[in-house]
């Protein structure tokens, strides 16, 4: 989150009780405090933390706000409680929320090659632009759209879009009408998002509408199919920029060729235009039929799936996993307001890399195949 001090967090530990949850283990760690797995009466939650000094922005007030907001749509975690704990000489805001399985970045790279199969990268992207169109619906932007802020809740089969911290409202009412309308842009609203993400306009530190979280969107689903992007490995925020204004259509050129039409959708929305949302999920609707795409198939990470097995199952609880979850890759790809410095982190070693010799040829096979089925 926003608030980044260096000192060190204060930290729950395993088996506390907070607030009646008892804490199992950590799941990971942002600038503000850290998210637990917790659980209460035999049921598992998330439960996020935010240390409060004198100086923090309390952004997990705004994001609890906005989640309550967000309680109507199925693409975003349950809110179970909220509220602020006396912690040692410290205060505490915590959340209780909808555990998710794993973060959808996570998934992405246990995968061989780091990529999902097309059935799996269209499903997920259709899933995480419906998050959108509610979020957007309910009149919030959410500005740091990206895979590692999406989990996914083997329960429901859905992606859940998390991290409303930085999402802010874009509609406001006109005092003369009494109706609802788009906010002015400020003349300074400084960079929120994450640099391999985030819109063009955003990396020149304009105002965020709904059009800038699709912009992320599309970046996001793109690495979703391909496992990379253009910039992947580029740490210079204003190097990605450029990349980004030139790279055009070529950047779908190996995914279905609808997104291509989409990208000429969004590439033409205004900072306080609305998306056609319908018009991008018929386009969905009908890549799936062109590719066969069935709801009920397994995603690649689901049992059933020819990557279940070797890919997911050993992995499940590893220490890898964790260690993973805690300090790598896109999750620390940061973000953050105009106070913070924009910074790119590479990805890391994936636990993918210690694959054994077998392992490496399966995986090799099925990417052969992966490749002969065209798009
Ligand atoms: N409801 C949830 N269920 C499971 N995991 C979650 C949930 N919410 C967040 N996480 C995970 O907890 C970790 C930290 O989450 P969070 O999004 O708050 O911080 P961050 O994005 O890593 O850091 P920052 O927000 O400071 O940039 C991430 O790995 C995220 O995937």
């Amino acid at each position: 989150m926003s608030s980044s001090s260096s000192c060190a967090k204060p930290e729950f530990r395993i088996g506390e009780s907070v607030s009646g949850f008892e804490v199992i283990k950590k799941i990971g760690s942002g600038g503000f405090g850290a998210v637990y797995k917790v659980q209460k009466d035999g049921v598992e939650f998330a439960l996020k933390t935010e240390f409060i000094d004198d100086e923090s922005d309390d952004t997990l007030k705004n994001e609890v706000h906005m989640l309550r907001l967000m309680q109507w749509s199925p693409s975003f975690c349950r809110l179970y409680t909220a509220k602020r704990l006396p912690w040692q000489n410290q205060k505490v805001n915590i959340m209780v929320m909808t555990l998710c399985t794993r973060p959808v970045s996570r998934l992405r790279r246990m995968m061989p090659d780091r990529h999902f199969t097309k059935s799996t990268a269209a499903r997920l992207s259709v899933q995480l632009l419906e998050a959108l169109r509610d979020l957007h619906i309910s009149g919030i932007i959410h500005r740091d759209v990206k895979a590692s802020n999406c989990g996914w809740h083997a329960p429901t089969r859905r992606i859940l879009l998390f991290d409303l911290g930085f999402s802010r409202k874009y509609l406001e009412i006109d005092p003369i009408t009494t109706k609802m309308r788009h906010r002015t842009a400020r003349k300074d609203p400084g960079f929120m998002g994450t640099s391999k993400y985030c819109s063009v306009f955003a990396h020149d530190e304009n105002e965020q509408g709904r059009r800038d979280d699709l912009w992320a969107w599309l970046y996001s689903t793109v690495e979703f199919f391909l496992g990379t992007l253009p910039w992947s490995d580029e740490e210079k925020s204003v190097r990605v920029s450029n990349m980004k204004k030139k790279v055009g259509r070529k950047l779908f050129f190996k995914c279905p060729r609808e997104f291509a039409l989409m990208y000429e959708h969004i590439r033409q929305l205004k900072y306080d235009s609305s998306p056609d949302y319908q018009m991008m999920t018929n386009l969905f609707k009908q890549m799936f039929i062109r590719l066969d795409i069935e709801d009920s198939d397994p995603l690649d990470f689901e049992q059933g799936s020819i990557f279940y097995d070797e890919y997911f199952v050993s992995q499940t609880d590893s220490e890898k996993e964790l260690n993973s979850d805690l300090g790598t890759s896109d999750e620390l790809e940061s973000h953050h307001n105009k106070r913070s410095e924009v910074v790119t982190i590479g990805s890391k070693t994936d636990s993918s890399e210690t694959e054994n010799k077998l392992g490496r040829l399966a995986a090799g096979f099925n990417r052969a195949i992966n490749r002969l089925m065209s798009f």
